[in-house]
């Protein structure tokens, strides 16, 4: 579980995460909303500890991110920025293998476990046909799935995204939220993942975190704070939400 407690960041004199209470926990399927600029990379960056807070404390199964060895909280914890760094000259397998990094023993050789689940996640995320391709001349989709690819091969228990979807059309956004369902449900990985796309967060959300402004507004289980209401509120919009034909869920009318 993640706890903050009387966080701020602060840059050019200004409070761009003002957050003085809010648990995560760690098997949930947690997604984090808000308006362009609420503070929601700013927030993950906190969790995977890229960032560090100028007042309060971030913590991780009650130790603060920054006590952690780096490679411990990465076979713990795995990240993905949504900036994808380049990788020049590394295939898809070789950026997957990335992945496995924080597990690599000190003698620093790849085992069959290693190569099981990059395996594993090359299928997972239908990369085949992709594997001997250099990484930086796929196209955009591509590109995050592999990103996609590495963190899944990384094993860790919680997996933070921060807008995973943005570069994918619509069959593989679907495939990546349906991939992150089963690797919460089935095996048991928690998730926190930014999204923009309203629709996705009804369909695939336990918790929601959402913010404005850098603080946050509303969070909770997704069935009871996702209302018309709150969202308008979130986005200074007029939401509507109807009842879907055919699943359970509720699908947002602008
Ligand atoms: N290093 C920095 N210096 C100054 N301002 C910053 C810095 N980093 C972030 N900010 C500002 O803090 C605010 C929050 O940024 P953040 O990237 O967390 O927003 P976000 O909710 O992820 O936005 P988006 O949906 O556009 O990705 C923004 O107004 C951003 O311009």
């Amino acid at each position: 579980m993640y706890r903050l407690t009387d966080v701020e960041v602060i840059r050019d004199g200004k409070k761009i995460l003002n957050v003085p209470d809010l648990t995560i926990a760690a098997g949930d399927f947690t997604v984090v909303l808000g308006h362009n600029g609420s503070g929601k990379s700013t927030l993950v960056k906190l969790l995977a500890a890229e960032l560090q807070a100028d007042h309060g404390s971030v913590a991780w199964q009650d130790k603060p991110v920054t006590d952690y060895n780096k490679k411990i909280l990465a076979q713990q914890v795995a990240y993905l920025p949504q900036k994808l760094p380049e990788v020049s000259g590394l295939n898809v397998e070789e950026l997957i293998r990335l992945g496995r990094y924080p597990w690599r023993g000190a003698l620093g050789r790849w085992n069959d476990e290693d190569q099981k689940y990059i395996d594993q996640a090359i299928n997972q995320t239908g990369l085949a046909a992709l594997r001997q391709h250099l990484a930086d001349e796929l196209s955009g989709g591509e590109r995050q799935r592999a990103w996609i690819a590495m963190l899944l091969a990384q094993q860790s228990g919680l997996l933070i995204l921060d807008e995973p979807t943005s570069a994918l059309d619509i069959q593989y956004q679907i495939q990546v939220m349906e991939l992150l369902k089963a690797v919460n449900q089935i095996n048991q990985r928690g998730i926190v993942v930014i999204l923009h796309d309203l629709n996705l967060a009804l369909r695939y959300a336990s918790q929601v975190i959402a913010l404005k402004q850098g603080e946050v507004l509303f969070t909770g289980e997704a069935k009871t704070v996702l209302t018309a209401e709150n969202l308008s509120q979130l986005y200074n919009t007029e939401i509507q939400l109807i009842p879907h034909p055919t699943r359970s869920e509720q699908v947002v009318i602008l």
